[in-house]
């Protein structure tokens, strides 16, 4: 059902972005065609596919970016053979910068609008997704990045990086469904703890309070999520699905039932003057961090 919403939203999007993004089928592996910034493979001996993030700097999510994340995720929901997919990142250092903040600065309000409707389907479609997916975390993940890892059913990090919805340090504030699956992960206090502060936990604190689940070397992260991968694939399927849609299905519903509303709270929130002085700032800051 969520996917299904979720879809007919992002059909829409798609001829809003105007791009045509196909997925060939080639033998036993297929790959996303259209662009340089996804490449999704899977073998299909394994079933498992894998989605690799790739847009430079810092694979911040535009509306383009998730339009063909989301395209490539309801393609591998669909895809017969596909039982899991592993997300990554092609980046150095970085897993995602979250949400494109120059996507919400001084924005048009219809593609403000556009933006936050295809990030809803984008965590939509993936906690809501039917495969098993695991978030193979090479670098840093704030905000949205954490976001995205934390959609996943298994988080293995690499050290050395930093995880953490850290909007209030921006100050904006977390929807109430980011905030969800952070409680879904870690639990409400220390959500609160995270939340709050806008903490950028290390590999290893978020190892000690579950928002990681496994902490392996970099060399040895993509070997690590495919192992752990086939552990998951042992298990009846359907049992696992059903125990999955059991626990997710009361969080997915929350959003479902307000989706309007919600963009509609975003919209209105991130064109207030306080907001976008904060997002100016903050973009000031990161490019003078650069000069230092
Ligand atoms: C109104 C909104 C209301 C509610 C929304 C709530 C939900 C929000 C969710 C979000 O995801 S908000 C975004 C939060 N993300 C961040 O705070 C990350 C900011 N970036 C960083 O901390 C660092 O860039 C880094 C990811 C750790 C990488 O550091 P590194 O030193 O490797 O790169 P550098 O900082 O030099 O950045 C390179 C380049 O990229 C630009 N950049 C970085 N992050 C973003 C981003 N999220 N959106 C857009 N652009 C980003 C940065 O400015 C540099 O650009 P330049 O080369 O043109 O100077």
């Amino acid at each position: 059902m969520a996917a299904r919403m979720a879809f007919s939203r992002l059909t829409r999007s798609l001829c809003e972005v105007g791009r045509s993004r196909s997925l060939l089928l080639q033998s036993a592996r297929w790959v996303t065609s259209a662009s340089k910034t996804l490449t999704v493979t899977m073998d299909d001996k394994t079933g498992i596919a894998e989605m690799s993030l790739n847009r430079p700097p810092v694979n911040s999510l535009s509306l383009e970016f998730m339009t063909e994340i989301n395209i490539a995720l309801e393609k591998l929901e669909h895809e017969k053979f596909c039982r899991g997919v592993i997300i990554t990142s092609a980046i150095p250092k970085i897993f995602s910068a979250g949400l494109d903040i120059l996507e919400m600065y001084q924005p048009k309000p219809e593609r403000l609008s556009e933006f936050w409707k295809t990030l809803q389907d984008m965590w939509l479609l993936l906690f809501g997704s039917r495969l098993t997916t695991i978030a193979a975390i090479n670098g840093h993940s704030p905000a949205g990045g954490a976001l995205v890892a934390m959609s996943c059913d298994y988080r293995i990090m690499a050290p050395g990086f930093n995880i953490g919805l850290n909007e209030t340090q921006l100050g904006i504030v977390p929807p109430f469904w980011f905030i969800d699956t952070m409680m879904h992960t870690i639990g409400s206090r220390q959500t609160e703890l995270c939340c709050q502060k806008g903490l950028m936990l290390s590999t290893e604190e978020a190892a000690r309070i579950g928002l990681v689940d496994k902490v392996v070397p970099l060399d040895q992260i993509a070997s690590e999520a495919k192992a752990e991968m086939q552990s998951w694939l042992k298990i009846p399927v359907a049992a696992k699905l059903i125990t999955k849609q059991t626990i997710r299905a009361p969080i997915l519903e929350k959003l479902q039932t307000r989706q309007e509303a919600d963009v509609q709270n975003f919209c209105n929130f991130a064109m207030k003057d306080s907001v976008q002085k904060s997002l100016g700032m903050y973009l000031e800051n990161l490019k003078k961090k650069q000069k230092e």
